[in-house]
């Protein structure tokens, strides 16, 4: 008997798809039966799926996420970035979390002060014989010998400094004890209301903890290859202030870094000891300048024979001849040694800006960004690890990131990598520029590029360092900021040009110095506003 074809079917038989999904024309009514309820199945659950993709759909609508990555060299700056979108968009935890950076400015004063009294130690008094370059934390290292010596000068306070600042070393030590803490990253961890500092004292400074007690990965010190064990640089292997130059000697130079899942700022909020009253009567304020185990008694009782270093014009000539320019890492909080060491000193923004800690890992920071007068965006920032080793980690990122913000420090064009001595960090910094404009995952992300450390550029110009001497292809164009920060400018612009994997993109170039707030910020409304309009027509919101 001829079965009718259904209704809908009928019209189908031109449709070569539909044809091959018509039912055998035999078919028997159990069987047609059958595949009516399998039909009828398959469209429940094909419904169901497109249900579900609807409401994901407007879900993502109603909750639209900008996903920006920073990216660039170690020390290029981006943690700053980072810190200065907190500071705009997230200003009160930023503000929660000044004290806890206590402990970080400690330790980079320390270790600047530390840095001095190598450069100046009697045992590091080889005449220097080279031309030197700078790794990226400020310390110069030899890369050519010259045959004819150049005299010294000596520091002759130098035993009576050592001997003064002796417990900066233990102190030092503790510090990075205390951010390394290995407990930190357990989920039930809190953080004591009175954080016994002492628990911290007679260890270990280079101990790299691997493993936490509950056998989960712990937070940890990176100590990334030292310079001082280069062979390029023999004669610069630094004593310690002690005066042995043993293994431990080489690691001191090392930088601290904390990695991402690390509590550290938990163990330092000190939030809840400030305000609580030490006597209900009096009203007395309890601090930790009543802890006599806080490391600040330390650095307090230390001030004076720091600042008498610091300002030692020996200190200083000396200083000039090796080449070392603490400005341009951490030193800037020699500058401040009378501040920074009183018993209540409370760091302030500028501070969180310019305290240093090395990043590992990739951190995401999340804010929420008005886009309109009433629509509010929300942001995730991935801050990354910048140093070689760390690049590995910043792939799994590109797929899915809608911006990318760029660092490159200008200023470092006569520094050599941290890393690799070998390796000049504006060479590095140029490579890394193309490898990111050039991959084909990151073709329709906006990228923003920030020349940065401008100021750093501008004073090391003044003092006389020429950029010819470093890139011998800028020849002999004037050695002052405006020309070369343009040379930078479009040196950097035109790799964009030619190797951009997509020259359409939304592109811009900002010349920075983003530890300074006012220009920053004005600059980081100008990359939002960019974003925002870029990415919410995108997610169809404009
Ligand atoms: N003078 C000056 N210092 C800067 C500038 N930008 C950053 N710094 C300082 O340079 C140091 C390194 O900056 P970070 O933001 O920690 O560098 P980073 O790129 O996050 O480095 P990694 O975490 O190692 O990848 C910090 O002490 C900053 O305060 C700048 O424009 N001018
Ligand atoms: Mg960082």
């Amino acid at each position: 008997m001829a079965r009718p074809l259904e209704p809908n079917r009928r019209r189908s038989l031109s449709d070569p798809l539909a044809a091959a999904l018509m039912p055998p024309p035999n078919e028997s009514a159990a069987d047609r039966e059958r595949r009516l309820e399998a039909e009828s199945e398959a469209k429940r659950v094909s419904d169901g799926i497109d249900e579900m993709l609807r409401a994901e759909k407007k879900e993502k609508k109603a909750k639209p996420e900008i996903k920006v990555l920073i990216l660039g060299q170690s020390e290029s700056g981006k943690s700053t970035t980072l810190k200065q979108f907190q500071l705009m968009h997230a200003t009160a935890a930023f503000h929660a979390d000044r004290i806890a950076w206590r402990a970080v400015i400690y330790l980079n004063l320390v270790r600047s002060v530390r840095r001095i009294l190598d450069a100046v130690s009697f045992e590091s008094d080889q005449p220097d014989e080279a031309e030197d370059q700078e790794t990226a934390s400020g310390c110069a290292i030899s890369l050519a010998r010259q045959s004819s010596a150049i005299s010294v000068t000596r520091v002759p306070k130098y035993p009576q400094y050592r001997h003064a600042l002796e417990p900066l070393r233990e102190l030092e030590e503790r510090l990075i004890r205390m951010l390394s803490s290995p407990n930190e990253d357990e989920p039930t961890h809190t953080a004591p209301s009175k954080p016994d500092w002492s628990t911290y004292a007679n260890g270990n400074s280079n101990v790299q903890v691997t493993v936490g007690k509950n056998g989960r990965p712990a937070p940890f010190i990176t100590i990334p290859p030292s310079w001082t064990s280069s062979p390029l640089s023999p004669s610069t292997s630094l004593p310690s202030p002690g005066g042995s130059s043993n293994s431990s000697s080489k690691s001191k130079n090392q930088e601290v870094s904390v990695h991402h899942t690390s509590n550290w700022k938990k163990a330092f909020s000190l939030g809840n000891r400030i305000k609580s009253p030490k006597s209900a009567h009096t009203n007395e304020i309890e601090g930790w300048w009543d802890d006599p185990s806080d490391p600040v008694h330390v650095l307090n009782s230390c001030a004076q024979p720091m600042l008498a270093l610091w300002k030692d014009p020996s200190v200083k000539q000396r200083l000039r001849e090796k080449r070392i320019r603490l400005e341009e890492s951490s030193g800037f909080f020699l500058d401040e040694i009378s501040r920074i060491t009183a018993l209540r000193y409370f760091p302030s923004d500028q501070d969180v800006l310019k305290a240093r800690l090395k990043t590992t890992g990739v951190v995401e920071h999340s804010f929420s960004i008005a886009h309109s007068q009433r629509r509010f965006i929300t942001w995730k920032i991935y801050d990354v690890g910048g140093a070689r080793n760390q690049r590995h980690a910043w792939a799994p990122y590109f797929e899915d990131v809608n911006a990318i913000i760029f660092l490159a420090p200008i200023s470092a064009f006569d520094q050599v990598l941290a890393e690799d001595p070998e390796v000049n960090r504006l060479e590095d910094s140029l490579l890394l520029w193309k490898s990111v404009v050039s991959n084909k995952l990151l073709a329709h992300v906006s990228i923003i590029l920030f020349l940065n450390k401008v100021d750093l550029l501008q004073a090391k110009l003044k003092s006389g360092v020429r950029l010819s001497h470093h890139m011998p292809r800028y020849g002999d164009r004037p050695n002052d900021y405006e020309n070369v920060s343009s040379y930078f400018y479009n040196k950097f612009g035109s790799i964009h040009q030619t190797f951009s994997s997509n020259k359409e993109r939304e592109f811009k170039i900002h010349l920075t110095s983003v530890t300074d707030t006012r220009r920053t910020a004005t600059i980081i409304q100008n990359v939002r506003d960019i974003i925002i309009t870029v990415n919410l027509k995108n997610i169809h919101l404009m």
